[in-house]
């Protein structure tokens, strides 16, 4: 974490909660907040809850003006028309969304996303206004075969590619190994800030380093409460996309309090 640049810790439900128990884990998500008087500007703080809470969850933000941010967690590369099933970016924009998860590593498994196609959300979320939040990571065999940090680079390439600077200044960048999401085999805190320096390295080389120096790259994958606190010291590391600890406010206020319990 660098002090020009506000952490942000984002919290994917991924395909969990009803929308009540949504409402609820935000409303306690801010108790809990308050109640350690967070400073929401220090520390930027954003919920991605499935489609059908985001309503609710947008409700309970404006109604209570709280300063959680809301995102989605996906969207279409099509503004409007026919595609049974989709959601599109203005659709997100209009219900309050200010960030969308692009590419997580389940969406390019398990609906076989392409880095061409993340390219094309890339560019719908931004036509809509939203700051995409670009999920990149190697699986298991890469890493081991010691080709890590080329395939990651080259996502980043192909997300960004044909995209001016001036337009991905919110854009964030998620760096997940495959390996540790949902594993409980967190990266190391080294490991974690050489694949982020290496992403902002690369963002440098093809778009800049003004563009680079303020973008924000996230570590995802098994963050919980004890790792935070490592993983926010180094550099490049500008906060967490968290899943299954996102899924209890107090361990994901633990985690966006992180400056709170570093280890002595
Ligand atoms: O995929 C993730 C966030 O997008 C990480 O999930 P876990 O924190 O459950 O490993």
């Amino acid at each position: 974490m660098s002090g020009s640049r506000i952490p942000l810790i984002a919290g994917n439900w991924k395909m969990n909660l009803d929308h009540l128990q949504a409402t609820h884990l935000v409303q306690k998500l801010d108790w809990v907040l308050r109640d350690a008087s967070h400073a929401y500007d220090e520390v930027e703080v954003a919920v991605f809850p499935p489609f059908t809470h985001l309503r609710s969850v947008e409700t309970l933000i404006q109604a209570d003006q709280l300063e959680i941010m809301l995102g989605a967690q996906d969207l279409s590369q099509h503004a409007s028309g026919a595609h049974t099933g989709d959601i599109s970016g203005p659709m997100l924009a209009k219900l309050g969304c200010e960030y969308v998860i692009i590419g997580h590593s389940e969406r390019r498994e398990q609906h076989q996303e392409t880095d061409a196609l993340v390219n094309l959300k890339v560019k719908a979320a931004l036509a809509a206004n939203l700051a995409p939040v670009i999920c990149v990571g190697e699986s298991l065999a890469t890493r081991e075969a010691g080709e890590h940090i080329a395939f990651v680079t080259r996502q980043v390439d192909e997300a960004l590619e044909g995209i001016e600077a001036s337009r991905l200044g919110r854009a964030v960048i998620a760096y997940e190994p495959v390996w540790a999401i949902g594993t409980g085999a967190v990266a190391s805190a080294e490991d974690a800030q050489e694949v982020c320096a290496e992403i902002r390295q690369r963002v440098a080389h093809t778009h800049g380093q003004e563009l680079a120096d303020g973008m924000r790259i996230l570590y995802g994958g098994s963050v919980k409460p004890a790792s935070i606190a490592e993983l926010m010291d180094k550099e490049d590391v500008d906060g967490a996309l968290v899943g299954g600890a996102s899924l209890t406010a107090e361990e994901f206020a633990q985690i966006i309090r992180f400056r709170s319990h570093r280890p002595a």
